[in-house]
């Protein structure tokens, strides 16, 4: 898989802005806030007002995306009361293990930037490294305060090459997730009504995938301090940052990764058999897409209306 270094998709932008001026109502044009649909989590736009959608497919530089659970449109329209607030979301992300370059990875997120969107909510899919965030019914939903990339700090890190004049060539990470957005996410969990403990807060760690975790990857990364772990996202944080956007991510938690006992020596199981006294089994746990995608579905409408809220708030506070 090669590198970002090659970025030669943000000369395409200026046409995109051309060709969406083309197909949006005037009032969809300058969105102020963006958001990126998790796997399953495409429906976060379903109640969108006047939404229009545009193919990746008519506009340049944008990839297809290949994953199952994701579609390959951006969704514009108005969210909130009143005249509403113009949003524009990524109703399907690219993930660097289809093949694609991190700079294709990132590029949606720099043409937010370039329609005007200050602040994006990223949202994805995540494995729980805490045997005590348990998936479904509670603290199913992680805001993230802090990431753990090691696929950045061992080379493939979508912000490689040349500097540009345009951006930092040292991007600090130490407040990347926009604190006040942090505090608005739960914010807007109280004013729905949502109990404390369906929201955590957490690290996520990015691996390239397409693999799940090994057991002891998961216990690795846990070690490390992760709270969740997950294919995506980090790319388009870093590049949200470069272009000055404020940055919020939410994580669905989907399936364990870690279990609380998941792991016992054979030589103890049969010791144990030998002499009389099995050991109860050990629970297991394989993750699957269709697992993840049907969390998803199942937990999207929570989802959704945190987002919606906090949009909501978000344009109260501007
Ligand atoms: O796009 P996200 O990060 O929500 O998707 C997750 C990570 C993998 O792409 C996939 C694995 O099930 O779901
Ligand atoms: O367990 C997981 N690992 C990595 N990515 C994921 N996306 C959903 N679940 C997982």
């Amino acid at each position: 898989m090669s590198a970002a270094h090659e970025d030669t998709s943000l000369e395409f932008v200026a046409s995109n802005l051309d060709i969406l001026a083309t197909i949006l109502p005037e009032r969809l044009l300058k969105p102020q806030v963006g958001i990126v649909c998790g796997s399953g989590l495409s429906t976060l736009a379903a109640s969108f007002r006047e939404r229009v959608e545009v193919p990746y497919s008519s506009l340049k530089g944008f990839g297809i995306s290949t994953v199952h659970g994701h579609k390959s449109a951006l969704a514009f329209g108005l969210v909130g009361p009143g005249d509403g607030i113009p949003v524009v979301a990524m109703l399907g992300r690219f993930h660097a293990y289809e093949g694609h370059s991190l700079s294709t990875v990132v590029y949606p997120i720099r043409v937010m930037a370039r329609l005007g969107v200050k602040n994006v909510i990223i949202t994805n899919a995540a494995g729980s490294l805490d045997p005590a965030l348990p998936v479904g019914t509670s603290r199913l939903i992680v805001s993230i305060r802090d990431h753990l990339a090691l696929p950045d700090l061992t080379g493939f890190n979508p912000l490689l090459g040349p500097a540009k004049p345009q951006y930092p060539r040292f991007l600090p990470l130490s407040a990347a997730y926009s604190h006040s957005l942090r505090r608005t996410v739960f914010f807007a969990a109280h004013e729905l009504g949502l109990p404390p403990s369906a929201l955590g807060e957490g690290t996520y760690a990015w691996v390239s995938g397409p693999t799940y975790e090994s057991p002891a990857e998961g216990r690795f990364l846990r070690a490390a301090g992760a709270s969740v772990v997950g294919m995506s996202t980090v790319p388009e944080v870093l590049a949200a940052r470069e272009e000055g956007i404020e940055v919020c991510v939410l994580s669905l938690v989907t399936n364990f990764v870690v279990i609380p006992d998941g792991y016992r020596s054979v030589r103890e199981e049969v010791d144990a058999e030998l002499s009389g006294r099995p050991l109860p089994p050990v629970p297991q746990v394989e993750v699957s897409h269709e697992e993840v995608l049907a969390i998803g579905k199942e937990k999207s409408e929570v989802m959704r209306s945190l987002v919606e809220k906090m949009i909501e708030l978000i344009g109260k506070n501007a």
